[in-house]
């Protein structure tokens, strides 16, 4: 069975080349974690005290202003950070997907980095042997595939990349937003990949300002706010009190669809925020 325990955690960040004395102005802003000044060296505190459980079967999203701490949360639920602070326990198998770039390397062809990335995300090479086909199918890079990921445009890149990420049977599986942040008409073309790698998937936590990606991955929410839980229950729920109305209200039409629920906005109308 997999599992994360994260109890009173907290990640500081010291910063050691601060100008301390502005910092000491106070300057009223929405975004960003928590700076102290209280120390001689300012330190941003990032995460405090998490209290997080995450079981087989969650679907957890993770929202929050810019800075609220939601990637560094994923990097503790990874185990990637330890925390200052307090205790995290990891039982299973996790693959962070954060940035989709990394792992790639310039210099091999698109085939080898296939491999090299499904490898990086905890599949053995037989299993990406086996799926390395279906991979180079889905990307549509024909002969690119065999030429170095250094002659490739941005977004064939990322068409490989995501090809590989959807390919992955992961016990708990860490998504930053970065996903979602493909041209669309690709990302049409991999949304039903990527909600059959959450279905397979044992866990998921997913960070993401987008909000009809994270109602059709997600059931339950986390808001972070400075760092701190401000928040937590159903998506619904927790959409509602961090945007002020209820996410249903204005979705897509195409995605109410997807999602199997009424949507104010006919079909076809193109509105989709
Ligand atoms: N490596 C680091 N060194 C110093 N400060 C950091 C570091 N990583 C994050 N921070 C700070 O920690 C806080 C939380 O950042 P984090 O990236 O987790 O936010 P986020 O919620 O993911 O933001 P966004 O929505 O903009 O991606 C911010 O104040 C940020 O400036």
């Amino acid at each position: 069975m997999v599992s994360i325990d994260v109890r009173n955690a907290y990640v500081d960040f010291p910063i050691f080349d601060a100008k301390t004395r502005s910092l000491k102005k106070k300057v009223l802003g929405k975004v960003g974690g928590k700076i102290g000044t209280d120390s001689k060296v300012p330190i941003i505190e990032a995460l405090q005290d998490i209290t997080m459980s995450i079981h087989e079967g969650d679907r957890v999203g993770l929202v929050g202003h810019n800075g609220s701490g939601k990637s560094t949360l994923l990097r503790l639920l990874s185990g990637i950070y330890e925390p200052t602070r307090g205790s995290s326990r990891i039982v299973g198998r996790v693959a962070p997907v954060f940035d989709l770039g990394i792992g790639m390397d310039n210099e091999i062809s698109g085939y080898e980095n296939i491999m090299i990335r499904g490898l990086y995300l905890g599949m053995t090479r037989k299993q990406m042997q086996k799926r390395v086909d279906d991979i180079a199918e889905f990307t549509e890079l024909g002969n690119y595939l065999q030429m170095p990921l250094r002659a490739y445009s941005t977004g064939m890149r990322v068409r490989l990349a995501l090809g590989v990420v959807t390919s992955i049977n992961p016990e708990i599986l860490l998504l930053d937003e970065g996903i979602g942040a493909v041209d669309s008409a690709f990302m049409n073309k991999a949304r039903n990949r990527l909600v059959d790698l959450v279905k397979r998937s044992g866990a998921l936590v997913f960070a993401s300002h987008q909000d009809e990606l994270l109602l059709e991955l997600c059931t339950s929410a986390v808001w972070l706010d400075e760092g701190h839980v401000r928040q937590r229950g159903s998506l619904r729920e927790v959409l509602t009190a961090y945007k002020g109305k209820d996410p249903y209200e204005s979705i897509g039409a195409e995605a109410a669809k997807r999602l199997g629920i009424e949507s104010s906005t006919p079909v076809g109308s193109g509105y989709t925020s």
